[in-house]
């Protein structure tokens, strides 16, 4: 295919290769620093929740290459972290470090002759503060999403997604530790690279849901497992278990007669995996008073539907982006293929009902 019809049959091409070119170098920070991880590159946030060196070296570097890559964009975008800790006294170690790691990892890519001060990395973090909305275009990105993971040396994802007018239109997730091989037979063996590890996911809106190894390889299109009784299905949910109720997904699959025990992961990878069926369901019923955030689902929601899936709420809605950093949404988070939504979303919601 030509350039000029690749151009006419994805209308979001540019945005496109921005986002994968931004991701793939941000995961190239974050596999350093999981790799030599240390104690005191893990830092606590004031809600308590761990961020490390490399989620904000990862959302630099996705600021930095968005802007790079796109001058003629307007650029927004709503992202989890922000400066406001490393700005502190006694934090100068860390954002040394961080501007250290940002500076090699561009060095070492070759793609930008730049080197940046440490000003430029709080403000390349800060340009995250947007408050998304239902007008206009804005980047949502988790830099590190599982950050609980990459700390102990597991699943997470580097997750950007693109909202156009409210809609997401655009999701790339970086998988550095999710192999590229699918266990489901029919989205497996990618050519050579059969145990490479390292999958990257995108998908446009209308162009289908792809996969290619994280340090490049031919795309290949991924579609969700086709399983409609629930007795064949398993079901993916949180590694972390304060992150979503056992009790309930455990209700869940008993009603449905899941057999299957869940697989538990961390981050959005989830959403990757579904995405290309290596399971059939994914459940996420935070506990009360925990309100999503939208960098959680965005990239990884439009990996699930263009795939051929849905994502609901408890409600049965489609999930809602377009109010700003939070995801207004009733309780829970249903991912699955259409044959099994309409049965899960009714065990859920029984054992919502049977719980109160
Ligand atoms: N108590 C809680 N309940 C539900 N989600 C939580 C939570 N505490 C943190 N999270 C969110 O769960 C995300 C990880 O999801 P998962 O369990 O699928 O790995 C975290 O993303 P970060 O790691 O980006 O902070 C965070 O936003
Ligand atoms: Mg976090
Ligand atoms: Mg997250
Ligand atoms: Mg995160």
């Amino acid at each position: 295919m030509s350039q000029l019809s690749e151009v006419a049959a994805n209308p979001y091409a540019a945005e496109l290769a921005a986002a994968k070119k931004a991701v793939v170098l941000a995961a190239r920070l974050c596999q350093i620093v999981q790799q030599g991880i240390l104690q005191s590159d893990v830092q606590s946030k004031a809600d308590r929740t761990p961020v490390t060196v490399a989620d904000y070296g990862s959302q630099v570097l996705v600021s930095l290459v968005l802007k790079k890559e796109l001058p003629s964009h307007s650029f927004s975008m709503v992202a989890e972290e922000d400066s406001k800790d490393l700005r502190k006294d006694g934090a100068q170690e860390v954002l040394e470090h961080i501007t250290s790691l940002v500076n090699e990892t561009i060095a070492n890519d070759g793609s930008y002759n730049m080197s940046l001060s440490k000003e430029d990395v709080l403000a390349a973090i800060d340009g995250g503060k947007s408050e998304g909305g239902p007008s206009g275009r804005h980047w949502i990105l988790d830099p590190i999403d599982g950050t609980k993971g990459f700390i102990r040396g597991d699943q997470y994802a580097v997750a950007l997604g693109l909202l156009d007018e409210g809609k997401v239109v655009l999701g790339v997730l970086g998988c550095p530790n999710l192999p590229l091989k699918s266990t489901n037979k029919h989205n497996g063996g990618y050519g050579s690279s059969r145990d490479q590890v390292g999958s990257l996911f995108f998908a446009t809106i209308g162009c289908g849901t792809e996969v290619e190894a994280l340090e490049g390889s031919d795309p290949q299109k991924i579609s969700v497992c086709s399983i409609n009784n629930p007795v064949d299905a398993s079901f993916f949910e949180s590694f972390e278990a304060s992150h979503s109720k056992r009790d309930l997904t455990s209700s869940i699959a008993e009603k449905l007669g899941v057999q299957a025990p869940p697989v538990r992961m961390d981050s959005q990878a989830k959403y990757g995996a579904l995405a290309r069926g290596d399971g059939a369901i994914f459940l996420r019923i935070p506990h009360k008073g925990y309100i999503e955030t939208v960098w959680d689902h965005v990239a990884g929601s439009i990996v699930v539907t263009e795939a051929g899936g849905m994502v609901k709420d408890a409600s049965g809605n489609d999930l809602d982006f377009s109010k700003g950093r939070y995801l207004d949404r009733d309780r829970g988070i249903i991912a699955t293929n259409k044959y099994l939504m309409p049965v899960v979303l009714k065990a859920l919601q029984e054992a919502m009902k049977e719980e109160q």
